[in-house]
């Protein structure tokens, strides 16, 4: 069995500009690597694809992205052998983290590697986006500004160093739902140059200060405890808070470890799915 890791990420930004002839939205988003991971096994079989997964809510048919992933390497260079893979889940699902484009990239890399197809990232990027938009941000990992879809990736500095607590209410939230509840008359547009400038400069303040998300009013009007979630993470000590992507994960960033058991604790009194994390924002830093 190869082992592949599939970590998620979070939004430091997100803007949605317009809506586009093809029905997607052009954004502007920063997106960093979280220590949060799946683990994806590949074993090759005579023919087919498997999927195999303890997780209810992981599909183990054509419609898992991993499964499309294998699915597209396969037709694209006449692959005639199978693969088993094996999802063992940790990020949590439908949750604004990008678990399942994570797990695509991963079955992108590890097959890379099975099948000796000796693909750069560029090319498994682009193969990946032929699946979905947060597909080659995952590819390539660490922090980038995607733009488009979300399909064209800067790489970008690493975040000043911190603890990311993230919690999710136990509801899962459809990302096409709130693309198209977004009503681009009432957005509200986050600075994603300054974030930029943050991050260059390493200036934690300035990253607290500037994050931001096009897509939170829609999800919290869809779902109040969301809300809910960010007023208690502020009231337990996180330095500043968040949805991720279109949620309904909400993320705190903290700086003072000592901070992090009174916020983790409190939040487990009434959020099931609690973790505390490291960013892992180089490209470097990841396997
Ligand atoms: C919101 C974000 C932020 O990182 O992530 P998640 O919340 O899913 O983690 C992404 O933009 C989600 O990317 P991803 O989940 O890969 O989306 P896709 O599968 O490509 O598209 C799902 C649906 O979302 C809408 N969509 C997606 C991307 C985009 N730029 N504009 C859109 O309008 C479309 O309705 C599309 O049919
Ligand atoms: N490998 C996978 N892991 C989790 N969900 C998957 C996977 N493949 C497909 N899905 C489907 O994709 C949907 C979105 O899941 P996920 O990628 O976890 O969320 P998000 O896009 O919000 O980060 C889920 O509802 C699930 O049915």
């Amino acid at each position: 069995m190869l082992y592949v890791k599939a970590p998620a990420k979070i939004n430091l930004t997100l803007d949605v500009l317009h809506k586009r002839p093809d029905n997607y939205h052009e954004i502007e988003m920063i997106m960093t690597t979280v220590d949060l991971s799946d683990r994806i096994g590949l074993k090759e079989i005579p023919s087919g694809i498997q999927i195999e997964s303890a997780d209810r809510f992981v599909p183990n048919d054509s419609r898992n992205l991993a499964y499309q992933a294998a699915q597209l390497l396969k037709d694209t260079f006449h692959i005639k052998s199978g693969v088993l893979i094996s999802l063992d889940k940790k990020i949590p699902v439908a949750a604004g983290l990008a678990g399942g484009s994570s797990d695509a990239a991963a079955t992108l890399k590890g097959l890379n590697r099975l099948w000796k197809l000796n693909l750069s990232l560029d090319e498994l990027a682009e193969l990946g986006a032929k699946i979905g938009s947060d597909i080659s941000f995952c590819v390539y990992g660490g922090t980038a500004l995607a733009k488009g879809r979300g399909e064209i990736i800067e790489e970008l500095p690493s975040p000043p160093n911190c603890w990311v607590v993230l919690a999710k209410p136990t509801i899962g939230v459809s990302t096409a739902d709130v693309y198209g509840a977004f009503d681009v008359t009432k957005a509200e547009h986050p600075n994603t140059d300054q974030m930029i400038q943050a991050l260059r400069d390493k200036d934690y303040q300035s990253m607290c200060d500037h994050l931001g998300n096009a897509l939170e009013s829609v999800t919290l009007k869809m779902y109040p405890e969301v809300a809910q979630i960010k007023e208690q993470m502020k009231r337990f000590g996180a330095d500043a808070v968040l949805m991720s992507g279109s949620g309904p994960t909400v993320f705190g960033l903290v700086q003072q470890e000592a901070r992090i058991p009174r916020i983790y604790n409190g939040l487990r009194g009434f959020c099931s799915e609690v973790y505390a994390v490291r960013l892992v924002g180089d490209r470097e830093e990841l396997d």
